[in-house]
């Protein structure tokens, strides 16, 4: 489970102060998938780097599965799956050696490595890109990759920055089957997106964050009837864009 409590987040340059996250607080559950919708530069990839220590909030914190992220950041990192907004790959690595890397600095060896590899590059339908080299792939190969790179240590709770960007239908289609399996299996999953079809089909719940704060939340259903709109995406508008029922 992970706790977002009472975020603040500025970025101070020569001239300017921005605040990205303005008091932001929600939970993602066990056992449910949880979407973040905000509009561009609403703060949520600035969310999402707190939660995985990449930032440190001005005030506020950060509580996944009972640790506090700014006290024991490590801890932390071990039950989390991260697929960050920026990522690089080891061109000179093949994709299944980029990913046993990653196994490995996670404390996985031996056997259960190999079969823990196999597993994802199965699930993730990437079988065929594991003996080639990183360099010259394609976005949403590399996508793949650093997808499996995130969630081969099976990690309890999933932190996705989009992370559907740039995939083709039908590994849009994998990559949803796979987080649907998971959370069945009760993993928390928190996955930040703009694609209103996606967050409307698979969340259970939805944040919808502007100006750095929690714009409402709620079932897609229940944002669809507290705005009166009958498509996310026109609720979604609606409640960005006025006050009105919104709860924060
Ligand atoms: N390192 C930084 N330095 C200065 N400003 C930043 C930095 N990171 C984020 N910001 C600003 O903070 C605000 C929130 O940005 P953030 O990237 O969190 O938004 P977002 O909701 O993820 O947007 P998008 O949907 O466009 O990816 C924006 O105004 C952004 O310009």
């Amino acid at each position: 489970m992970i706790e977002v409590k009472n975020l603040h987040k500025s970025f101070v340059s020569k001239k300017t102060t921005v605040k990205a996250l303005d008091g932001l607080s929600f939970t993602a559950k066990d056992g449910e998938i949880t979407g973040i919708l905000g509009p561009n530069g609403a703060g949520k990839t600035t969310c999402l780097r707190t939660l995985y220590g990449l930032l440190k909030a001005d005030e506020g914190s950060v509580i996944v599965d009972g640790i506090n992220v700014a006290e024991d950041p490590l801890a932390v990192r071990k039950s989390l799956g991260i697929f960050p907004d920026k990522f690089g790959l080891y061109e000179r690595l093949t994709a299944y050696e980029q990913v046993d890397y990653f196994a490995s600095i996670h404390g996985m060896h031996g056997a259960a490595k190999h079969q823990a590899i196999e597993t994802v590059f199965k699930e993730l339908e990437m079988t065929e890109l594991a003996h080639r080299r990183t360099t010259g792939f394609s976005q949403g190969q590399r996508m793949k990759v650093t997808l499996a790179q995130a969630l081969v240590h099976q990690p309890k709770n999933f932190v996705l920055d989009e992370p559907t960007r740039g995939l083709d239908v039908m590994s849009t289609r994998i990559l949803r089957n796979y987080l649907a399996a998971h959370k069945e299996k009760g993993h928390c999953i928190l996955f930040s997106s703009h694609v209103m079809q996606e967050v409307a089909a698979l969340c259970d719940r939805v944040i919808i964050v502007a100006n750095g704060k929690l714009a409402a939340e709620g079932t897609p259903q229940e944002l669809c009837d507290l705005a009166g709109e009958k498509l996310l995406e026109d609720a979604f508008v609606k409640l960005i864009g006025s006050d009105e029922g919104v709860a924060a």
